[in-house]
């Protein structure tokens, strides 16, 4: 099968077998990771938060959301298994399946976030730097966009276990969110009704691994745009969340489910707690996958700070949206 340059799959240049990271993965100088120092950092990695303990949880998560905006909660509720199984047929999908069945489902180039299996987080703009990664991106909440026939059939499963993780990820969400909006002594359904309905969108990303990780990034520097994104990973890590200018590695906790503030929460909170940026890095053995779900207001909803004075402009959220994919994420808005 023809496949059009702008839907080249990182997994098909490494099934070529490519010894060199060909020139548009090429990060600048600047923006390159440095790999190996893991061990040598002083700061300790992101908060670990046992969110059934009602020992000073709002101080740790208000301590978190302050300094951090990203930390792991255990004890969440969400039973282990499913979190094993969403990896399972996350992976299965881009491991099992022939490139043919994969680009059956492939996602329109040509508009971001759109539903499917994709490379490329912006819609092409020959200045990009590519991600390292290839992706499927599932619409999955509120149930009028959910359409299970645009998800993968292939592996056995794989539509049941969505489904279901799915609907654990939004209310462990709408949970936290309640916690989040107490530590700030705010009603405790201060920042859910602020966001209204979970817009929710679950991407499969997954890494293949790197001739040369030192030149490219898996996914570049951003912060996520909607309100809150509850992040798993398999066990090879290579999520890093940016903490006083310096770029920390975030352990893979197996039965933990990362925790990164978004912008809206930020926007939400005037700045109190902030939105984490993070990115990936690569690595040259083994490829790496991680499960991200972000819970977004609707376009239409129009999100201001609930706090005064605002620090930040009302803004609606399909023009932040859309912002960030003319202006791309590096950075906040
Ligand atoms: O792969 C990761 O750990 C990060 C994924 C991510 O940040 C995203 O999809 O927005
Ligand atoms: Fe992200």
């Amino acid at each position: 099968m023809e496949v059009a340059s702008n839907q080249i799959r990182v997994q098909s240049l490494v099934q070529e077998g490519e010894t060199v990271v060909p020139p548009q993965y090429v990060q600048p100088p600047e923006t390159r990771p440095v790999h190996g120092k893991r061990n040598e950092r002083d700061t300790p990695p992101p908060p670990v938060i046992d969110i059934s303990s009602v020992n000073s949880i709002h101080e740790q998560l208000g301590q978190a959301c302050r300094e951090w905006g990203a930390f792991h909660v255990i004890n969440h509720g969400v039973p282990v298994e499913l979190l094993d199984e969403m990896r399972r047929v996350g992976r299965s999908f881009f491991e099992d399946c022939t490139m043919d069945q994969k680009l059956s489902y492939a996602c329109d180039p040509n508009s971001p976030a759109s539903e499917g299996y994709g490379s490329r987080m912006l819609v092409a703009s020959n200045d990009t730097v590519l991600d390292w990664r290839d992706y499927y991106d599932h619409h999955t909440l509120p149930l009028s966009r959910r359409n299970p026939s645009k998800w993968p059939h292939f592996s056995t499963n794989y539509r049941k276990v969505l489904a279901e993780y799915s609907n654990q990820m939004s209310g462990l969400a709408e949970k936290l969110l309640g916690l989040i909006s107490e530590s700030l002594g705010l009603p405790s359904s201060c920042i859910k009704d602020t966001v209204g309905e979970f817009y929710q969108n679950i991407t499969v990303s997954y890494y293949p691994p790197c001739p040369q990780p030192e030149l490219t990034l898996g996914l570049q520097s951003h912060s996520d745009m909607g309100a809150i994104t509850l992040l798993i990973q398999d066990d090879v890590g290579g999520l890093e969340v940016l903490k006083d200018g310096e770029w920390i590695f975030v352990n893979p906790l197996h039965d933990a489910i990362l925790v990164i503030l978004a912008d809206q929460t930020e926007i939400i909170t005037n700045g109190k707690y902030t939105s984490a940026p993070h990115r990936a890095i690569t690595n040259a053995k083994s490829s790496r996958l991680s499960v991200a779900t972000f819970h977004d207001p609707a376009k239409t909803k129009t999100i201001c700070p609930a706090f005064e004075p605002p620090k930040y402009r009302p803004v609606m959220y399909g023009d932040y949206v859309s912002s960030w994919y003319t202006k791309g994420p590096e950075g906040k808005r």
